[in-house]
């Protein structure tokens, strides 16, 4: 084959024969995965296997090139494997499921692959296979696109930076006074009719309990009237809620009343809101809600609309989701906001589009609202080929098959941006900066040693809190005041003051496969040992610990009595600035032995500091498309 006779030009045959058995993980098969894995396909890795949660959209249709118009609704992942089969050279597996799933995907499943590919769009699943592949020491190719802008960055465990090493633009929150009582501009209102108003209506069934959590939020406001206001306003939800439950669609106009005329009357009434000069807002009128309305009205998604035809809408797409909500199925789960269901975009539109004119907000055209609701930046096709095609490439001299790639180490790889998304002005579409070494106060590559321990069902049925911190303690040489916590929901299982749970056993705490413990030191404040971070993965065994280097946290080593001061910054590399720790690390690590001296700042000594950065997150994570997907 042409293909294959090209590929051995550029590796010569004998990294072919290597080529030939590399087995990738591909996550995702949407806009960069389509891309993706045709390059694996044409270099003709040897495995490929690839994994999507999702279905086939309309909307994908534009640059997903592998999909048609008569897969729409079919497993992306499927539908993308087969499209390929014909010009397919490799072994090729589709697995429908989320990633994040350790039913589906547990550690050991993972293990098989030899490098990982991330093509998703979002940061909770990124930041899993993140630390899959920190736990795995398994190279990863991170990549994301936004409009124009993409990048790609090889991760190589222990000795490039991870994915977590630099911190992430999270999606922009608004302060719930703006939200809830004076919006100015559009997106207030689409955040008001999507994650207020839609999500207590049509997705919140938990027999309207109001908002919970209100006090740590961001008011933005401490005006005691207004947060009165805001708080009693979620509890009389509860009537609304009850509306669309009933599926008794004469009460739709109600919602209408008291949304719009009630609550806005209420508003009126706390006065300093209005004292600076604020546009006060101007409730509907009776007439509005009395007036017929076209029953079949719907508008085109470029269309604006009267104020007539957006209680229309509202009118229309309410009945439309009472009806779905009546559904045995959506009752007991409620119904999420997706920006490609009709139903719930033109809902949240219309509401919006309500509240904009109630404030004198300019409205937006549903398309629009769909690009501010979904936190679009439209994907542009040519990008995301460009950035898969430099993540296929990369991926050569990461796996070192290429010949010039031989003699050289890691950090002679490069990551890609295209300048806008690296901040880079100049004529250049792409900057290609060297790979940086790992963050010393990542928690997630560097502030943690990670391991993985194997236990068997009877295993989890049999030791104890207790058993298995005596176990680590001993393995770990860890003094008497440690503590244990459940990083998943960040529970703490047992520390020096909090021993209630240590007879209970594994099983009973709800530990499974997946779980990860975080193992630290609490108290000594001489010996700050890094903590420990375990995966429990099921195996034979009834406990395996794994073996793990000791290691303490840059800047609290502590000195022994023979080892003179001056020793130590007689180690110090002058160029950067790093000393060498510990010379007994093991190969795979070799770079993780030259950090930047830190300041050993307390504060980031914290158990609970490590555990809060580490959660996961996936309540925020869910929609950053605001950033680079
Ligand atoms: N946790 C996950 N497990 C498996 N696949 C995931 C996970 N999270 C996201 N994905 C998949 O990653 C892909 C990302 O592709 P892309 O950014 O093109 O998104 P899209 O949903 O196809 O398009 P758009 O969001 O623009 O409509 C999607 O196909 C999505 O289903
Ligand atoms: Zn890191």
């Amino acid at each position: 084959m042409v293909r294959e006779s090209n590929i051995i030009q550029i590796i010569g045959e004998t990294e072919y024969a290597r080529l030939r058995k590399i087995r990738c993980l591909l996550v995702g098969a949407g806009g960069i995965g389509s891309e993706l894995l045709k390059d694996l396909i044409l270099m003709n890795f040897g495995e490929i296997s690839v994994v999507d949660l999702d279905t086939i959209d309309l909307s994908n249709l534009n640059r997903q090139f592998l999909f048609r118009q008569k897969d729409i609704k079919k497993s992306k992942s499927s539908v993308a494997v087969k499209a390929v089969e014909h010009c397919n050279n490799s072994k090729l597996q589709a697995y429908q499921g989320n990633i994040m799933d350790t039913k589906e995907f547990p550690l050991h499943w993972f293990d098989q692959f030899d490098i990982l590919f991330n093509a998703l769009d979002n940061l909770a699943a990124r930041r899993y296979v993140n630390k899959i592949s920190q736990f795995l020491k398994k190279p990863l190719i991170e990549s994301g696109t936004a409009g124009f802008d993409g990048y790609i960055q090889p991760i190589i465990p222990g000795q490039s930076e991870c994915f977590d090493c630099t911190s992430k633009e999270t999606p922009k929150t608004y302060p719930v006074c703006t939200i809830r009582s004076t919006p100015s501009q559009p997106v207030h209102c689409v955040v008001w009719a999507k994650d207020f108003l839609f999500n207590q209506l049509f997705n919140d069934l938990s027999e309207g309990e109001g908002q919970e959590g209100e006090t740590s939020k961001d008011w933005g406001s401490d005006d005691v009237d207004e947060i009165k206001r805001i708080q009693e306003e979620s509890q009389e939800l509860k009537e609304l809620q009850d509306i669309v439950r009933s599926g008794d669609m004469k009460r739709v106009t109600r919602m209408l009343e008291k949304l719009f005329v009630e609550d806005i009357a209420k508003l009126l009434k706390i006065e300093n809101l209005w004292k600076n000069g604020r546009t006060k807002p101007v409730a509907l009128a009776k007439e509005n809600l009395e007036g017929e309305y076209d029953e079949t009205l719907l508008l085109s998604v470029d269309q604006v609309g009267t104020l007539e035809e957006q209680i229309a809408e509202f009118i229309n797409s309410s009945k439309r989701l009472m009806k779905r909500l009546i559904g045995a199925e959506a009752n007991a789960q409620g119904i999420e906001f997706d920006k490609d269901d009709e139903d719930t975009l033109r809902f949240v539109s219309s509401a919006s589009n309500i509240r904009s004119l109630i404030f004198g907000i300019p409205v937006q055209s549903i398309f629009d609202i769909k690009k501010i609701a979904g936190n679009i930046i439209p994907a542009v096709a040519s990008t995301n080929g460009i950035i898969a095609g430099l993540s296929s490439l990369i991926s050569l001299r990461v796996l070192q098959l290429l010949p010039e790639t031989k003699d050289k180490g890691v950090l002679d790889i490069n990551m890609a941006f295209t300048s806008k998304a690296s901040n880079i002005s100049n004529d250049r579409y792409l900057s290609n900066p060297k790979l940086a070494r790992p963050n010393c106060k990542c928690v997630v590559c560097s502030r943690v040693l990670r391991g993985v321990v194997k236990m068997s069902d009877d295993g989890l049925k049999e030791i104890t809190l207790g058993g298995l911190v005596e176990e680590l303690r001993g393995k770990y040489d860890f003094p008497e005041d440690i503590s244990l916590m459940d990083t998943q929901d960040q529970r703490l299982l047992i520390d020096y003051d909090f021993d209630d749970l240590q007879g209970k056993t594994l099983g009973e705490m709800g530990l499974k496969e997946g779980s990860v413990l975080l193992f630290s030191d609490e108290m000594d404040e001489d010996q700050i040992r890094k903590p420990i971070e375990l995966y429990l993965s099921m195996g034979q065994e009834r406990l395996v610990l794994p073996d793990l280097p000791a290691e303490y946290i840059e800047g609290q080593t502590p000195v022994r009595e023979e080892e003179e001061p001056s020793e130590i910054s007689a180690n110090a590399d002058a160029n950067d600035g790093v000393i060498i720790l510990d010379d007994d690390l093991p190969e795979d690590n070799q770079l993780g032995d030259k950090r930047p001296l830190d300041s050993g700042d307390d504060a980031d000594r914290k158990r609970v500091k490590i555990g809060d950065n580490d959660d996961g997150d996936d309540d925020d994570d869910n929609d950053d498309v605001i950033e680079l997907d």
